[in-house]
């Protein structure tokens, strides 16, 4: 297989004719539930390129919802997963284990913050390992209330549905969900009432005010949080917040939970995103990036947490399965090759130098932030008022696919542009589709 041209191409309308048959194709076969950004068909990907089945290549800002972080064919992830494939794809690692689980066990446990003793459980999704992360702490703390935060997302899961802050399209007509679950302020900078500055210790108190009077600091397990939201609007939890409740956790004998899946694995420009302010959490959970692209996820936590459920307590028939395990480990053998890290911070250092520029010109964007490639836009209908602007959002994402960038929009007001590009994207093309996203924004 040739590597794919790192260029974008557009030869035809987007989506094109033979997107526009599958379309009709998966309309009479795939449940309509289950959406898509953009109806185009994937042929190939790689880079910072999406070609789909008529020929057309994408400026990818996307990576499959921070998945493809090394790429979507990464050549170590495809060296190792396909040497995996060829020995065996599956024994079910509750049944005859095997290597590759425990390497990336122990690659995890050499990742993760902190100095501890730990030690992981390996699932296949996202919300799985944020519901054993669940089970994992209640088993700990013989306790059953669990604290979230607005604007939080965790899954789409029972567990995790009542997890997740906001309704349309996570929960809405799922009902019921699960019980002991409490939600709580964040610190959102930018609409804070008094101002961002304010915002990590306020928001902090108003926090630990609610769940001590409210649930009984006693009572709860776990408080999970995101180091930085991603569904809820790539929201950096304003600086001091995230320590305050690392804090009241520990004060308090609670499960102290960072759900780095959508931040972790050099997306921010560190392994985890929880090290930008020293917090070193008691449980993580992982996916996405993990694994270049596999299906894989993990808790990882103190080892004496960890080992608090039972013998049995914990697993699946899939959890980290051998391919993915070997993903996970050409994955991890790219992030440290390339300096991942170090591209992240420079794609975060091109992208709010332009964004910036861009603020400067269209009132339309009420705020820019973000860290590493994990980078977004408020859009707001008045900079005074900040009104959230979703149908500006919506109308820059469509004319940003129409030139053959695939962006992604966020947020509980459905008014933020987020840009998630693969750490191992030229800064050509990374400038391109910032060219195209300036354009978008002179045209609407
Ligand atoms: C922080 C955080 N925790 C948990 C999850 C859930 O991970 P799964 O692998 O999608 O289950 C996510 C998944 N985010 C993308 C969801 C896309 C969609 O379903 O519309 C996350 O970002």
């Amino acid at each position: 297989m040739t590597a794919l041209p790192q260029e974008r191409r557009v030869v035809t309308a987007i989506p094109g004719p033979k997107s526009q048959e599958l379309q009709a194709r998966r309309t009479a076969a795939v449940a309509q539930g289950v959406g898509s950004v953009l109806p185009v068909f994937t042929a190939r990907a790689g880079g910072g390129i999406i070609e789909d089945v008529d020929g057309n290549r994408l400026i990818d800002f996307g990576s499959g919802i921070a998945v493809t972080s090394v790429g979507a064919s990464a050549e170590a992830v495809v060296r190792r997963a396909s040497a995996q494939l060829a020995d065996f794809t599956h024994t079910c690692f509750m049944v005859t284990p095997y290597e590759g689980y425990v390497e990336v066990a122990e690659a995890l446990a050499e990742l993760t913050p902190g100095d501890h003793a730990k030690k992981s459980a390996l699932f296949n999704s996202g919300a799985e390992a944020v519901e054993n992360a669940v089970k994992i702490a209640r088993s700990y703390t013989k306790r059953q209330a669990v604290v979230v935060f607005d604007h939080g997302y965790h899954g789409r899961t029972n567990l995790t549905m009542a997890l997740t802050s906001k309704n349309m399209p996570y929960k809405h007509g799922f009902g019921p969900f699960a019980p002991e679950v409490y939600r709580v302020p964040v610190a959102y900078g930018y609409r804070w009432p008094t101002g961002p500055e304010n915002a990590g210790p306020e928001a902090a108190a108003q926090a630990i005010d609610q769940i001590s009077k409210q649930v009984g600091a006693e009572n709860v397990a776990a408080v999970i949080i995101e180091p930085v939201l991603g569904e809820g609007g790539f929201i950096e939890p304003a600086k001091g917040f995230l320590p305050a409740i690392r804090k009241f956790a520990s004060d308090h004998g609670i499960v102290f939970v960072a759900d780095e899946i959508q931040s972790g694995f050099c997306r921010t420009g560190q392994w985890f995103a929880c090290e930008d302010e020293g917090v070193v959490p008691d449980l993580i959970t992982t996916a996405k990036g993990i694994a270049g692209g596999l299906p894989l996820a993990a808790v990882t936590g103190r080892a004496e947490i960890m080992d608090a459920a039972h013998a049995g307590g914990l697993g699946g028939t899939y959890g980290g399965n051998p391919v993915a395990c070997a993903g996970a480990l050409g994955a991890i053998e790219t992030m440290k090759e390339l300096d991942l890290n170090a591209r992240a911070k420079n794609i975060e250092a091109v992208m709010k130098a332009r964004l910036s520029a861009m603020q400067d010109k269209f009132d339309v964007i009420g705020d820019v932030r973000g860290r590493g490639a994990m980078i977004a836009i408020e859009l707001v209908k008045d900079r005074t008022t900040k009104e959230p602007n979703p149908e500006a959002t919506a109308a820059l994402a469509k004319a940003c696919h129409a030139e053959g960038l695939l962006v992604l929009t966020c947020g509980t007001y459905g008014n933020v542009l987020r840009f998630l590009p693969p750490l191992v994207i030229g800064e050509d093309l990374l400038n391109e589709g910032l060219d195209i996203i300036e354009q978008a924004f002179a045209r609407i």
